[in-house]
């Protein structure tokens, strides 16, 4: 059999299964004219947490949706993003192994449903039950288990709509895992969540990330970043302003040059936060 380039190169790239989870070359996104994404260079690993953190516009939800394929890349002859070392995935597989949780999820939640039903809907890639599937006692008992590793059991029967922001976000996070995925994307997860709201977010990620998923995080704010997670990807003007570990990234010199304004880092046990510099 005749092999081309891009068979030839899945084939080395897969060996012994070595391929990283997402790999990115060249890859370039360009909406009306202009380049709204450059990345040279990316790779993370099966079970690697990164956190992707920049200014407003500086690319870090095209950079998700590259690794979705929701956007799609200029053509090279090197194919630019590889997922597990193939070109070509099954979107089927892709969304398998993608839990992804956003702000724009929640906001589309504006039915009337029980929080199972919603949860549920997660093994059909649906926000309730489809019109011909029933609920059956398996399907229930996964709904219920997904519930209970968020501990919020007690709402299951709830409408959706009578719940706070935080407790909807921790449901969706609940339907995420009926799919049981190997990489969780939290893309800001915690805006618009209180104290309260955000601490069990973050809980829910340290959870997800030691049990060996993946946890890709978007955030404007290091104090999401939770202790897990070692690597950042700075973005800043639609490329990468640096990729390394959180400890020699996260620095007040760094958060200033990223953002434009003078910022202060302190870190506690794991933890960051920033402040602005008066
Ligand atoms: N279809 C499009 N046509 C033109 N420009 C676009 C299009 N889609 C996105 N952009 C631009 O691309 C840039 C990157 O957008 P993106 O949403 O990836 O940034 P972001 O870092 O996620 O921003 P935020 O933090 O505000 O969510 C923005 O300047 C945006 O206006």
């Amino acid at each position: 059999m005749v092999m081309g380039t891009e068979e030839l190169n899945e084939e080395e790239a897969n060996v012994e299964g070595s391929a990283p989870l997402f790999s990115l070359r060249d890859a370039q996104v360009v909406r009306g004219g202009k380049t709204i994404l450059d990345v040279p260079s990316f790779d993370l690993a099966e079970g690697e947490h990164v956190a992707l953190l920049g200014p407003n516009g500086a690319g870090k939800s095209t950079f998700i949706q590259l690794l979705t394929r929701e956007v799609f890349p200029l053509w090279r002859e090197e194919p630019p993003v590889r997922f597990r070392g193939s070109a070509r995935p099954e979107l089927s597989d892709i969304k398998r192994s993608l839990g992804i949780v956003s702000a724009t999820m929640h906001d589309q939640v504006r039915v009337h449903l029980p929080v199972i039903d919603i949860v549920c809907g997660g093994m059909f890639g649906t926000l309730g039950l489809p019109r011909h599937v029933e609920m059956t006692p398996e399907v229930h008992r996964r709904g219920m288990d997904a519930l209970e590793r968020l501990g919020i059991a007690e709402i299951a029967d709830r409408d959706v709509m009578t719940l706070s922001t935080g407790q909807v976000r921790r449901a969706l996070v609940a339907r995420e895992l009926m799919s049981d995925p190997s990489v969780l994307i939290f893309d800001e997860p915690c805006t618009g969540l209180d104290p309260e709201g955000m601490y069990h977010v973050r809980d829910t990620m340290r959870m997800l990330a030691s049990e060996g998923r993946s946890v890709v995080l978007v955030t404007h704010y290091p104090e999401d970043i939770i202790p897990d997670i070692k690597r950042v990807l700075l973005i800043k003007e639609a490329t990468i302003f640096a990729d390394g570990p959180k400890d020699e990234l996260l620095t007040s010199e760094t958060m200033t040059e990223l953002f434009g304004v003078p910022l202060a880092v302190d870190e506690s046990h794991g933890w960051y936060s920033l402040r602005g510099r008066y």
